[in-house]
């Protein structure tokens, strides 16, 4: 097996830079969907356009290069020990090389490893078969995404759906629900795997396996099938859309798989997984661990067009372009109302959640009166000169910084936030006391921001590792919707409210 590193390598590197054929189907089908010019088109457009660039630069398509998951299949008589040493070492390649974010991080003191190796890190399963060949799959699903998964015990009680029972009909009722709790903070639209019954841990790996199965494969059950076929259908109406803007695209893909439960449990689990869905596999030859053939790549690939005058930032010239440029007045962030398209120039210096944390209690490194912050935690390298480059930069899911926001921005002067899926009503109440934005990027389009970059001007904190320090880019062009303003007006409140609303027409049994 003295490819098996190499072949692994080329999985992992894959895997983070090129989607499947069917994940990239179904993106294409969505785009179609949207009327043109609307939001949703206009960032399905930067989606499509950053699958490409990921493409092109071999670099990954979303800064979160998520938990790395491998599902093997091997013969009898292997070592898997020897395997999974191999595979190991080509985790660490890819890091090294950017293609992987350094994501493992100790639960207790938040140390980052570096290398994408810890306990627990990455997860491998093996299973013997009879087959003479190894089977291969990777799954690298996000941190944001797997945020929103959910796992219901019935018989509950359903927010806006009322009682599910323990049948097909509560089912219904518990996956409807899962994709308005999502709403756009797993960077909709998403992909649904659904694992029903088995125990609290072997339903949610069932949910996940789910996302193994090709998109376009009917279930084999005929009730299950029907019921992928309702869930596709009436969670495209509920108008969350992509990234939660609202629209006709909200749903992706739904897969769902049985197994046996014990007579007193019932539980529905769901694996969401983001527009960034990222699955690869291949089968290797048993001896050498060379690649025979790569899984879900078959028929020709889907291919989007570039089109650089339809994405986000030409938003901005139908509607009202707004330029700014840090330091920022609270006059200007005044003028700023919900829908406007704001083209940021200059400096912005990202900060996620253990700089949140950190400067609810001390000092920041640099002033930021007047300044941008972006929840951001990038892939970046160093050259051999010392110096720094971004690989990879989305916005990172904002709620979570939800109980320190607002307090942060008062207490620097801190006029904008840049980031994805909206937040709560604390941070509204400051931005309108305080003078304050709220500014959503597009998740996941990590090679489009970076592209946006100029020039990494520092970096601060650095003891919190790679994602979690304050870096201090300068960046050209960098679009984002105001998507909360200083007058109190909030989209994510908004497409809260009317989902609720439209998920609420489907409490009426529908499978008997
Ligand atoms: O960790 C990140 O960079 C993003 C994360 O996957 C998220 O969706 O919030
Ligand atoms: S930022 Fe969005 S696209 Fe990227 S991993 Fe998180 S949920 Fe997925």
């Amino acid at each position: 097996m003295e490819n098996l590193r190499e072949s692994m390598y080329k999985l992992i590197v894959e895997t983070s830079t090129n989607l499947p054929y069917d994940v990239r189907e179904a993106i294409k089908q969505a785009k179609e969907k949207e009327n043109e010019g609307t939001r949703a088109a206009l960032s399905l457009t930067t989606i499509t356009d950053n699958i490409e660039m990921a493409d092109t630069n071999v670099s990954p398509i979303c800064q979160d290069t998520g938990m790395l998951t491998f599902e093997i299949k091997v013969p009898v008589n292997l070592n898997q020990i020897k395997m999974k040493k191999d595979i190991y070492e080509a985790v660490k390649m890819a890091t090294k090389d950017g293609k992987l974010r350094p994501n493992s991080v100790d639960s207790l003191t938040g140390e980052n490893s570096g290398d994408n190796i810890g306990p627990g890190t990455p997860i491998i399963h093996f299973e013997q078969w009879e087959n003479d060949y190894i089977d291969a799959r990777l799954i690298m699903k996000g941190g944001g995404c797997e945020n929103k998964n959910i796992q219901y015990s019935l018989p509950a009680e359903i927010e806006g759906l009322g009682r599910a029972g323990r049948d097909l009909d509560g089912i219904r009722k518990c996956i409807l629900h899962s994709v308005y709790q999502a709403q756009g903070q797993g960077c909709s639209a998403g992909f649904l795997g659904v694992g029903i019954g088995g125990d609290r841990i072997s339903s949610y790996q069932l949910a996940k396996d789910q996302l193994f199965r090709d998109n376009n494969d009917l279930n084999g059950n005929e009730k299950l099938a029907e019921l992928e076929e309702y869930i596709m259908e009436k969670a495209n109406t509920l108008g969350i859309g992509t990234m939660g803007f609202g629209g006709e695209a909200t749903l992706l893909g739904c897969k769902i798989g049985t197994a046996n439960r014990l007579p007193a449990s019932f539980f529905v689990s769901v694996a969401y997984n983001c527009w960034a869905f990222r699955r690869l596999g291949v089968e290797l030859h048993a001896e050498s661990g060379d690649i025979q053939s790569w899984l879900y790549q078959d028929g020709e690939k889907v291919t989007f067009e570039t089109d650089d005058t339809a994405d986000v930032s030409s938003e901005a010239k139908q509607t009202r372009e707004v330029v700014l440029e840090a330091p920022i007045t609270e006059e200007q962030i005044r003028e700023l109302n919900v829908g406007d398209v704001v083209i940021i120039n200059g400096m912005m210096h990202t900060g996620r959640d253990a700089i949140h944390h950190h400067l609810m209690e001390n000092d920041a490194p640099i002033d930021l009166k007047g300044q941008i912050i972006y929840h951001c935690g990038p892939v970046m390298l160093k050259d051999d000169a010392g110096d720094w480059h971004v690989k990879a930069a989305g916005p990172t899911t904002s709620i979570r910084e939800e109980p320190y926001q607002g307090e942060i921005m008062k207490k620097f002067g801190i006029r904008a936030v840049i980031g994805k899926g909206g937040m709560g009503p604390k941070t509204l109440k400051a931005l309108e006391e305080h003078g304050g934005v709220y500014l959503n990027a597009i998740g996941g389009a990590a090679q489009y921001y970076a592209d946006c970059i100029k020039s990494v001007e520092g970096v601060d904190l650095m003891n919190f590792g790679i994602p979690e320090a304050m870096w201090h880019l300068k960046v050209e062009g960098f679009a984002a919707i105001v998507t909360m303003d200083s007058h109190g007006n909030s989209l994510h409140e908004d497409v809260a409210k009317t989902s609720l609303e439209r998920l609420s027409q489907y409490k009426e049994k529908v499978f008997v």
